[in-house]
């Protein structure tokens, strides 16, 4: 499972959780203005905008997950398995794997408005990248400063659905989700007024009843609900780091503690990692299950206009301040 949101205080904060039982191999990667780009079915790009994000490299090839470009447009790809559906490649389309379709998308789109207008002619084709990696079964959240966009994969082609609230986990499709919400009308982060029976003397014995029936499960559903109202009344500070930490909150609160979530005998679903990006200042932050300190790299201290993918893998060891005893004690 996965969640993906974004977080607009004042700038525009995006990211995501993945949650696994294993690791690929994440690392963030950097890919310059002028890396060159081959297409599966053909044509390529000699340069573009510079992206940043969470990929697991393959044979010198960025396998993206999620990430930003240098104009703050960012996607991030969750899994939509037994809905996704691809298309064999057409001709006179253009044919996009759905493995490229990050870069294809982040290197040549500024804006939402682009991109929306680029995607009518897409046909994402289930072309596999190896024999290693079958084509992963997704749906993804693109966003900017000015709004949010759900693309699905259906049998009918793309599925390109405004989201209102910024907010996209797995099944079921979108719009499932999005009406989910009406379930959830009367949740409130005030504490109730009794219209149960007014004569009947019942209580707010406890702060935050208001909220009570948010589901608190770890279902795709209801951590849709979960960080949908999270992240609609989340008030924070004014400073960078206030608004990241603000945003790691959020995330915390559909995240996965290993033990909860059996997919196999013995096998977990944990978080991974948590992403989030200023999407103006293209710094990419990032959290693992290992280590909670944020960790960040910073597009605009990279060589924007180079050749070469420029590679950190994720840090997944705790680092902890041991803040007395030391040496000088
Ligand atoms: C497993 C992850 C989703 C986690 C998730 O949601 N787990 C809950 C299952 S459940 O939905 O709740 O049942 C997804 C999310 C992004 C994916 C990569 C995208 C790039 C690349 C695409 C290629 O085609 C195949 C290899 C590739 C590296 C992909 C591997 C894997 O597929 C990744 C990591």
């Amino acid at each position: 499972m996965c969640t993906a949101i974004t977080y607009q205080p004042r700038e525009l904060y995006m990211g995501r959780s993945l949650d696994y039982e294993a690791s690929y191999g994440e690392e963030i990667v950097m890919l310059p203005r002028r890396f060159p780009l081959r297409f599966r079915h053909g044509g390529g790009s000699e340069q573009g905008y510079a992206i940043l994000g969470t990929a697991h490299v393959a044979d010198g090839y960025p396998l993206y997950y999620d990430a930003v470009n240098e104009k703050g447009l960012g996607i991030a790809g969750l899994n939509f398995v037994g809905n996704a559906r691809y298309a064999a490649p057409q001709d006179g389309r253009q044919n996009v794997a759905q493995f490229e379709f990050i870069p294809w998308l982040l290197r040549q789109c500024a804006t939402l408005a682009e991109a929306r207008q680029l995607l009518q002619a897409v046909n994402l084709t289930g072309t596999p990248f190896s024999l290693h990696f079958p084509a992963a079964q997704l749906h993804w959240l693109l966003a900017d400063a000015t709004g949010a966009l759900t693309l699905e994969p259906t049998a009918a082609g793309l599925q390109i659905y405004e989201n209102p609230v910024g907010v996209l986990t797995n099944n079921p499709p979108f719009p499932q989700q999005l009406f989910a919400l009406n379930n959830y009308m009367h949740l409130s982060p005030r504490q109730p007024e009794n219209t149960f029976a007014p004569d009947v003397p019942l209580q707010a014995y406890s702060r935050g009843m208001g909220a009570l029936g948010l589901p608190g499960d770890l279902s795709s559903g209801s951590r849709f609900v979960r960080a949908a109202f999270t992240k609609l009344h989340s008030v924070c500070g004014e400073s960078e780091a206030d608004c990241v930490g603000q945003f790691f909150h959020i995330m915390e609160t559909v995240s996965q503690t290993r033990g909860c979530c059996e997919v196999a005998p013995g096998e977990f679903e944990r978080t991974i990692y948590t992403s989030c990006w200023n999407a103006a200042r293209g710094i990419y932050y990032y959290t693992t299950y290992g280590n909670r300190r944020i960790t960040a790299v910073d597009l605009h201290r990279e060589p924007l206009d180079g050749t070469a993918l420029r590679r950190y893998p994720m840090l997944t060891a705790e680092d902890i301040l041991m803040q007395n005893g030391g040496a000088d004690a």
